[in-house]
């Protein structure tokens, strides 16, 4: 580092910390008057060290805290800034809880005029950056009414953002986002572990990992031109990649868009199809399977274990629409009763769907309410988010305000109901290409064939490829502006 950007960044810090040390000062002025009272008070009794000890205590404790967060802004975040930035938070909501609740227009009037009833505020919680606030609805009200104001009662409390859920009969918890964590975007490491069961695919708007289940579930991911779509795609296929190379699980991957996406990592898929027929075969070997499967399995076990030899089947689709809405029309009929059969037969039988589409509407995805987990990107309006997520999630999850500038982000609704608020991790192409490079599919094969022992994993360096015709490479992408007018 030059000396000058050195000395502009101590100066930066020094005058950043004197600001700190100003503000916490001010802002404890109630303890600084006592103190001053009581250091005039032990003055008076000549005790003038234990007076100027009274005085200075408020501000010498705001100067080590400034200068601690200067030289280690890590350190002091985790032990005392944020510890202290939570408290103020609860500090806030129970004292100020009535008067906004009262604003935001949840005062109940009761039989007669005069008096009157608010939602009671149950308790307070912080964890990371969200501030929960459990609230019971007065009588009268209902848990609609509650989460009906939570825009305006995040807006109250200054939060980012805002998610709530039933908890109980007439409880909901509102968890209020205090500093919004998914602007900045992240990108993924090489993966090394062996999934089956779900995938990190990036966060959780508390900071947390977002895990995409895909064991025993069909996903369904919905988002305009430009939404991200790509981030989950690979998210899903680049974190199972060390388990395709293990024979622990297959991937095959439908582009009907030429293959553009799916070229860059396609030798961590085990059957690539990138035109009409192709995907036809595809999608017949897939069905294959799961025919096999059936008669593999009845009357032995309902469910299904991965192994060696005998994988788990992801099946990734880019564009679904193309396939089951814009093709010939031989092609959509034959490509969506095959789907439709995946869909219903696979998911106990270890054989997934993960499908992406800019427009989810019936007549371009007939079989939508087959996908038993949404995941709602930017979206064109607000009845788009609601026939992806549901009736109801059209505030909840409110898919079609998230801004341009965020792709990869949006919205899941759990299996309880609760919205979580996600941002995908960004897949370069660059690191697209290395994990294919270091997790090649694995060669189909039963371990017996190649006298492996029961549970060992299968290494098998050659993958053997593109059933159906390959797709060619691809020149690096540069990354899009996110201001970039959508294309339909
Ligand atoms: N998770 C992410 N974080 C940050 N930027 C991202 C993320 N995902 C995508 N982007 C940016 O947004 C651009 C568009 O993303 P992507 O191609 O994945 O969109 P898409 O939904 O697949 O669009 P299309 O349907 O047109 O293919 C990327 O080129 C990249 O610059």
């Amino acid at each position: 580092m030059s000396a000058v950007r050195l000395f502009g960044l101590v100066l930066r810090r020094l005058a950043v910390a004197s600001w700190n040390v100003i503000l916490w000062t001010a802002r404890a002025w109630r303890a600084v008057l006592v103190c001053l009272v009581i250091g005039n008070v032990l003055f008076i009794a000549d005790l003038e060290a234990a007076g100027v000890i009274a005085i200075a205590v408020i501000p010498a404790s705001s100067v080590v805290r400034a200068v601690w967060d200067a030289v280690s802004p890590l350190t002091y975040e985790a032990m005392l800034g944020a510890p202290l930035r939570r408290r103020g938070w609860r500090h806030r909501v129970r004292k100020e809880w009535k008067d906004v609740a009262r604003r935001c227009g949840l005062i109940w009037p009761w039989a007669d005029d005069r008096r009157r009833s608010l939602p009671r505020l149950l308790r307070v919680s912080t964890s990371g950056n969200t501030l929960t606030l459990r609230v019971r609805a007065a009588v009268g009200q209902t848990v609609d009414d509650l989460t009906g104001t939570i825009e305006a009662i995040a807006t109250a409390f200054e939060a980012e953002s805002a998610e709530s859920r039933r908890v109980a009969p007439g409880v909901v918890e509102l968890d209020l986002t205090m500093c919004e964590l998914l602007h900045e975007p992240t990108t993924p490491r090489m993966p090394y572990e062996l999934e089956t069961e779900a995938v990190t695919v990036g966060r959780r708007a508390d900071g947390s990992a977002w895990r995409l289940q895909l064991a025993g579930r069909h996903t369904l991911v919905v988002g305009r031109s430009g939404a991200g779509k790509g981030s989950v795609f690979w998210g899903v296929a680049g974190n199972l990649a060390p388990s395709a190379n293990a024979g622990l699980v297959r991937l095959w991957g439908i582009d009907l868009k030429g293959g553009v996406e799916l070229s860059v990592g396609e030798a961590m898929f085990s059957s690539v199809a990138i035109d009409e027929q192709a995907a036809l075969g595809l999608l017949n070997d897939l069905h294959r399977v799961i025919v096999e499967r059936q008669a593999a399995m009845r009357g032995r076990s309902r469910e299904f274990t991965p192994s060696p030899g005998d994988p788990a089947h992801v099946l990734l689709i880019d564009e679904l629409a193309v396939l089951t809405g814009y093709a010939s029309r031989d092609v959509v009929n034959q490509g969506t009763a095959l789907l439709k059969r995946i869909l219903t037969q696979g998911r106990a039988l270890g054989v997934m769907v993960v499908a992406f589409v800019q427009d989810p509407r019936k007549e371009t995805v007939g079989m939508r309410e087959l996908f038993t987990q949404t995941i709602a990107l930017r979206v064109a309006s607000a009845s788009e988010t609601r026939m992806v997520l549901g009736d109801g999630y059209g505030d909840l999850a409110p898919a079609h305000r998230i801004d341009r500038t965020m792709p990869g982000a949006g919205y899941v609704v759990r299996n309880d109901g609760v919205v979580e608020r996600v941002r995908a991790d960004f897949w370069s192409d660059e690191l697209i290409r290395s994990v294919a490079d270091r997790y090649p599919a694995a060669r189909e094969a039963r371990f017996a064939d190649h006298g492996a022992a029961p549970g060992e994993l299968l290494r098998l360096p050659v993958p053997e490829l593109t059933v159906f015709p390959a797709a060619g490479r691809r020149d690096p992408r540069t990354p899009r502006d996110p201001e970039d007018p959508e294309a339909a």
